[in-house]
């Protein structure tokens, strides 16, 4: 539970955010407008990317996250100067003086989030010698980076585990690889493309992931000077150039954050305009939040989210790589799913420990039960390795306030909707662990009508 509150505290402090605990007074719906900004799980990788270029690059539509404020000091550390405009999301990073970093820099990010490891490619590229810290992110799963060591090694780095993180060289520079992932890890084939984009060469990544987040990804490395191209059967093909220049480029929005104020919208009976949120990258999401009962509207500025009056439907979902169903939309829709009539299963088939955040619910009086078979209908790697993966959730049921701490971010997210849909008081500590993917969370749920207060 300290590491926790480690995550919580030290994400409050990246973004200056002073609440750990935060009492809610529920019942209510949440009604209004929000703004959701660039994706988290973009915006961070665009920044690295940066880091390939002999010229400044401008990414905008950067959101205020404690992931970003993470990136943004490993990238200083290294040299890149950094001008940024927090409020109108602009951000400028010149990296022609990058230089090695101090290890008392590198490791002040130690355990603060999963980016670090992407560093790796473009460092080794610039500089022949990468470290990379400790990583942190969300606590749902092992999470291994054992594809992004083994594609390395592909492209020739030399990967040394030391007790502070890993240490990489590349003494005989690197070259294209012919590379198949096990599993289409997002990071893997991240770390893939940062890496192949300016190593000797032609690269082919099979079983690729190929995340929205990703495409803009590639659009951002096709700016800079690289070619890429993507095939319909998950295999991307680099070749690699010699130099590559800076980017200008505005952020895809965070999908992520959409479909988690959409879930607001569901559970508390609100409605909630999302401007930002676009129907493409939201499609398979779409689809399981009608199939639910919910009632969206597709406008050019957003997506409107309501609940439809009438009681909620239970759904089947089964988590899945894109373009399935985005295992961070699978938490905030659980707390919804409390409230439909009748039986809905999530098979979590991303991550293996995925439903910690359930706890919390079933003490506020949701009937949850967790299995360890896969029960969506396909088998997936976890059925087999006896980890608790699945989960039934039967309902509707009344919820009531409670003393709950955040576990993650998308945990902590569907735990805020718990305490504003549950009726009385709930407390809800550890809240710095939103900040590393909500921006302004705390003012958006103000401005929705939230009624709460916070301690620090
Ligand atoms: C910062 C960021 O973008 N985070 C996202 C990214 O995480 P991240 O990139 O870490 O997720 P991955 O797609 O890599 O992980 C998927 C699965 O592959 C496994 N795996 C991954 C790498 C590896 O070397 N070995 C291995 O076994 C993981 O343990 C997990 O079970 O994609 C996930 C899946 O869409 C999202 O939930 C996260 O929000
Ligand atoms: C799992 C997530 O993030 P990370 O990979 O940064 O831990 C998430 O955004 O839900």
């Amino acid at each position: 539970m300290n590491a926790l509150k480690d995550d919580a505290a030290r994400a409050a402090k990246f973004v200056g955010l002073d609440a750990d605990t935060i009492t809610f007074r529920g019942g209510q719906p949440l009604n209004g407008r929000i703004h959701v900004r660039g994706a988290k799980n973009f915006v961070t990788k665009a920044m690295v990317a940066a880091l390939l270029g002999d010229s400044p690059s401008v990414l905008r539509d950067v959101p205020d996250i404690s992931d970003v404020r993470v990136v943004a000091g490993l990238l200083g550390a290294h040299g890149v100067e950094i001008e940024r405009d927090v409020e109108g999301g602009e951000i400028r990073l010149d990296p022609t003086n990058v230089k090695q970093a101090h290890m008392a820099e590198i490791n002040a990010h130690a355990g603060s989030s999963r980016i670090p490891i992407l560093f790796c490619g473009p460092l080794l590229h610039q500089l022949g010698e990468a470290f990379i810290p400790d990583l942190g992110g969300c606590r749902i799963g092992d999470r291994p980076i054992d594809f992004h060591l083994s594609a390395l090694r592909s492209f020739g780095a030399v990967v040394d585990k030391l007790p502070e993180g890993i240490r990489l060289t590349a003494p005989g520079g690197l070259h294209g690889a012919k590379i198949e992932l096990e599993y289409p890890s997002v990071g893997a084939t991240e770390q893939v493309l940062l890496t192949a984009v300016r190593a000797q060469g032609l690269t082919e990544l099979a079983n690729a992931a190929i995340e929205p987040e990703i495409m803009d990804l590639i659009n951002v490395l096709q700016k800079m000077g690289a070619i890429i191209s993507v095939d319909a059967d998950r295999v991307i093909r680099i070749e690699g150039v010699e130099r590559m220049g800076g980017y200008d480029h505005r952020s895809i929005f965070d999908r992520n954050e959409a479909a988690s104020w959409a879930a607001a919208a569901l559970a508390t009976k609100g409605d909630i305009f999302v401007q930002g949120a676009r129907q493409p990258e939201m499609l398979t999401f779409l689809n399981v939040f009608r199939k639910a009962g919910g009632v969206f509207e597709v406008q050019d500025e957003g997506i409107r989210f309501s609940h439809p009056g009438t009681p909620l439907k239970p759904v089947v979902i089964e988590t899945d790589v894109h373009p399935g169903f985005m295992t961070d939309w699978q938490q905030p829709l659980v707390v919804a799913l409390t409230q439909a009539t009748g039986v809905s299963i999530v098979h979590e088939t991303v991550y293996e420990q995925r439903f910690g955040f359930t706890e919390a619910l079933v003490e506020m009086g949701a009937t949850i039960e967790l299995h360890r078979e896969c029960l969506g209908g396909q088998k997936c790697r976890f059925g087999q390795r006896n980890f608790v993966h699945s989960a039934v959730i039967s309902g509707p049921t009344e919820m009531h306030g409670a003393e709950i701490e955040v576990p993650d971010l998308r945990g902590g997210f569907s735990h805020l909707i718990a305490a504003l849909m549950a009726d009385g008081v709930s407390k809800v500590s550890n809240v710095g662990i939103i900040a590393r993917g909500y921006e302004n969370f705390l003012t958006k749920l103000r401005d929705l009508g939230a009624d709460f207060t916070i301690e620090s």
